[in-house]
C-alpha cells in the first residue's frame, strides 16, 4: 500500500519510525506499506519506488527541511503532490489550525477529489466542518479515519464506533490533553513551575505547535466538538464549548487540593448537549486521576454503562499507534 506523509514534524517522522520498525510484520500479514512521498512547508521528498524512511528522518533532523533529501527531494506545494503522486492514502499531520482548519482541510478536500484515502491526526478541520468532510469522503467513496485526533494511543472514536456499536452514549467526561496532564502531574509531583514543565512538554513532542492550544483548553475543547460529532450525533463547533485553561494553576492549589484529598484536572466533558472544558477538583482515587501524558476518558452508555478508557494520549510514537491501526483498517476495506 503506497502512502504520501503530509507534514512531517514530531507526528510525521514518528509515523515514518513506526512503518519503518514495523516493517516484516507488516510484510508479513498485510503487503508492503510505502512512502511514496513526503512533504513539509519546504517542499516535498518524491520516489514512486518507496523512500529510505531513516535517511528521510535523519535529512528533517539535520536540515529541517525534507526539500534536502538527495536527489528525490524538490520545492513543490502539498497540493500538488496530493494531486500528482499515485498513492493510496494521505496521512495529513500539519499543525491543527483551530481558526481556518487550513492547510488540512484543502489538504483532505483535495485527497478525497483525488480517490486517495486519508488518515489524519489534525484536529482542526475535524473541530470545525466534521460533517462537510464526511459527506466529502462519502461522495469519493473514499475512507477516512481519525484515531489519533482525540487521546492519541488512547483507544476512542473507534472504540466506540465499532466495539460499543449499538449503544447510546449518553456523556463523556476525562482528559483529553496530554501536554497540560504533564505540567499539572510536574507541578503537583515535584513543585515544578509552569514554564520549565511546559519547555519539558515540547522537548518530548506533545505540545502542539502552538502550545497555547493546549493551555488554554482549546486543544481539548476540539477534542470534544470531534466526539460529540464522531461518535454521539451531534453537529457542534469548537464555538459551542464553554473552555477555560490551566493558567491560573498553581503548585501551591494543588497543594492545598491534595491535602483535602483532590487533585486539580483540566477535564473535558459533554453531557445534556452541553460542551465544556474547565479545571475541576478530582478526588484522588478517582480513575480519572492518571498521570504525565496519559489520557482518560469515563464514558457513560446505555447498554454497557459505565466504560473507562487510558492510553498514552501524546507523543510521536504513541499517536503514530493510532494512525498505523487506521492505515491497517484502511488496507484490510481495500485491498484483502
Ligand atoms: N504531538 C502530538 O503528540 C500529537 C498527538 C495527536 C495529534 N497531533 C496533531 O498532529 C499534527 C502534527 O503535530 P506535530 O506535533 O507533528 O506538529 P509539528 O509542528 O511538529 O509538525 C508540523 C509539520 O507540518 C509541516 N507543515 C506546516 N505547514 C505545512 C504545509 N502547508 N504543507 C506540508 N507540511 C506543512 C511543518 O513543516 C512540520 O513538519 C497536529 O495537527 C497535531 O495537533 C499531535
Ligand atoms: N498537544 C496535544 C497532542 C495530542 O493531541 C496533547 O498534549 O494532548
Ligand atoms: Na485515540
Amino acid at each position: 500500500m503506497d502512502i504520501i506523509i503530509v507534514g512531517f514534524g514530531a507526528i510525521g517522522k514518528g509515523v515514518a519510525k513506526v512503518l519503518y520498525e514495523k516493517r516484516e510484520y507488516l510484510k508479513k500479514n498485510f503487503e508492503e506499506f510505502r512512502v511514496v512521498a513526503i512533504t513539509d512547508s519546504s517542499g516535498a521528498a518524491i520516489d514512486e519506488d518507496g523512500l529510505d524512511l531513516l535517511k528521510a528522518i535523519e535529512v528533517k533532523e539535520k536540515t529541517g527541511k525534507i526539500k534536502n533529501y538527495p536527489e528525490k527531494g524538490k520545492e513543490i506545494s502539498s497540493i500538488d503532490v496530493i494531486r500528482n503522486v499515485d498513492a493510496d492514502v494521505v496521512v495529513e499531520v500539519t499543525p491543527s489550525n483551530l481558526e481556518t482548519g487550513e492547510p488540512a482541510k484543502t489538504h483532505i478536500l483535495e485527497s478525497f477529489k483525488n480517490k486517495k484515502h486519508v488518515v489524519t491526526a489534525n484536529k482542526g478541520p475535524l473541530a470545525l466542518c466534521y460533517r462537510e468532510l464526511i459527506e466529502e469522503a462519502k461522495k469519493y467513496n473514499v475512507i477516512f479515519r481519525h484515531e489519533a485526533s482525540v487521546g492519541g494511543a488512547m483507544p476512542i472514536i473507534n472504540l466506540a464506533k465499532e466495539t460499543l456499536a449499538g449503544n447510546e452514549i449518553l456523556s463523556i467526561r476525562g482528559i483529553l490533553n496530554g501536554t497540560t496532564n504533564y505540567i499539572l502531574t510536574k507541578m503537583e509531583k515535584e513543585g515544578l513551575d509552569f514554564e520549565t514543565a511546559l519547555k519539558e512538554a515540547k522537548e518530548l513532542g506533545i505540545a502542539e505547535t502552538d502550545p497555547t492550544q493546549d493551555i488554554e483548553g482549546l486543544d481539548t475543547a476540539a477534542k470534544i466538538v470531534i466526539l460529540a460529532n464522531s461518535i454521539m450525533g451531534m453537529n457542534k463547533t469548537i464555538k459551542d464549548v464553554k473552555v477555560k485553561g490551566i493558567k491560573r494553576i498553581t503548585p501551591e492549589a494543588l497543594f492545598l487540593a491534595n491535602k483535602r484529598g483532590y487533585t486539580i484536572k483540566l477535564i473535558g466533558q459533554i453531557k445534556d448537549g452541553y460542551l465544556i472544558v474547565e479545571p475541576m477538583l478530582v478526588p484522588i482515587d478517582s480513575p480519572l486521576n492518571v498521570k504525565g501524558t496519559l489520557n482518560v476518558a469515563m464514558f457513560e452508555t446505555d447498554l454497557a454503562k459505565e466504560v473507562v478508557v487510558v492510553g498514552r494520549g501524546a507523543g510521536p510514537i504513541e499517536t503514530a499507534s493510532a494512525i498505523l491501526s487506521d492505515l491497517i483498517h484502511i488496507y484490510q476495506a481495500t485491498k484483502r
